[in-house]
């Protein structure tokens, strides 16, 4: 099987890629990223100056006879945006295309953000997280149409460019109706991610009687098994919603089956969260060999064969 594909009329090796927050906070993490047989990366969700992030115990997975998923409240820890910055005017990209996350705690530090960004003239491309669930106070400008409008109207005037957002879960066709009809009125909004955790779950340790993690009373993003069917909605949701714009699928792949899954629900390029963050960027051969023989299996020769093409029963 051919697993090379295009993102944006960008050539990739493969589909698969890092979701942001995960093995990529630091340098050694991004070149590590750079190394792998990812097709392509994106860095920790930055704000405009370096974040501790929340009290730890704030990640853990949720272990039963195997690993069903993970909770997470980092909280936004990040080195800030000049570090990633750095990182990306050094990034080989003819290695493969490296996406930068902005996650503002405010309108104003996001633009700031995106200014530099666009006078750095470098090819990375800018991924605007509209979901973190664990700062605590604020509360996501995804969940807020008002303010997500407001958002992608002042980013569209001050990067001038093609840029993606990364949305939370909706569970509301209302909802993926609004929040589609606000995106297809920037046409510089040229991808979307979905989906980001599944906000302020809540995982209980029974023999402790305690919360998993310290953060938020234990409230905090879940992410792994649990999320796929709500991922693969909202990739199919903005896909059928949002024919001009290119779909990024996050949430639940651990192997070639989700990987295969989300394609067929229409995303053209793959992120990997919990399993990365267990696995390390082994798990990008893996994942790569188990899609091919997936595809094999079926007799598709390219990812076009299939993207997208789910069927519904008549
Ligand atoms: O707590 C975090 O850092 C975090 N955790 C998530 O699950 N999604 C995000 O976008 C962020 Cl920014």
């Amino acid at each position: 099987a051919d697993l090379t594909t295009q993102f944006l009329e960008l050539p990739l090796k493969n589909p698969l890629m890092n979701a942001s927050g995960v093995w990529c906070s630091v340098a050694s993490q991004l070149e590590a990223l750079a190394e792998s047989a990812a097709g392509a990366m994106v860095s920790k969700s930055c704000t405009l100056q370096p974040r501790d992030g929340n009290p730890e115990p704030r990640y853990r997975v949720i272990n039963g006879e195997r690993t069903f998923g993970s909770i997470n409240s980092m909280g936004l820890p990040n080195e800030g945006f000049a570090y990633y910055l750095r990182y990306a005017q050094r990034h080989d990209y003819e290695q493969k295309p490296l996406f930068m996350s902005i996650s503002g705690l405010t309108l104003d530090d996001n633009l700031t953000m995106v200014d530099s960004l666009k006078d750095a003239v470098i090819p990375a491309l800018l991924e605007v997280n509209l979901s973190c669930p664990n700062v605590p106070g604020k509360s996501q400008i995804g969940y807020d149409f008002d303010a997500m409008d407001t958002l992608l109207a002042e980013v569209s005037s001050g990067y001038q460019r093609p840029f993606g957002v990364k949305l939370p879960p909706y569970f509301d066709m209302a909802h993926f109706d609004e929040a589609a009809e606000i995106l297809n009125r920037y046409p510089l909004v040229a991808f979307v991610t979905c989906i980001n955790s599944i906000g302020n779950a809540l995982v209980i340790d029974i023999d402790s009687e305690t919360t998993l993690i310290k953060p938020k009373d234990g409230f905090g993003g879940l992410g792994g098994d649990y999320v796929l069917p709500t991922a693969l909605a909202n990739v199919n949701a903005f896909y059928r919603r949002c024919p001009e714009k290119t779909i990024i699928g996050c949430g639940g792949v651990k192997s070639g089956t989700e990987a295969f899954l989300h394609l067929l629900a229409g995303a053209t390029l793959v992120q990997i969260g919990t399993s990365l963050y267990e696995e390390g960027p082994g798990i990008f051969p893996r994942v790569l060999d188990e899609l091919a023989a997936i595809m094999d299996d079926k007799g598709y020769k390219t990812i076009a064969d299939f993207r997208g093409k789910l069927k519904t029963i008549a």
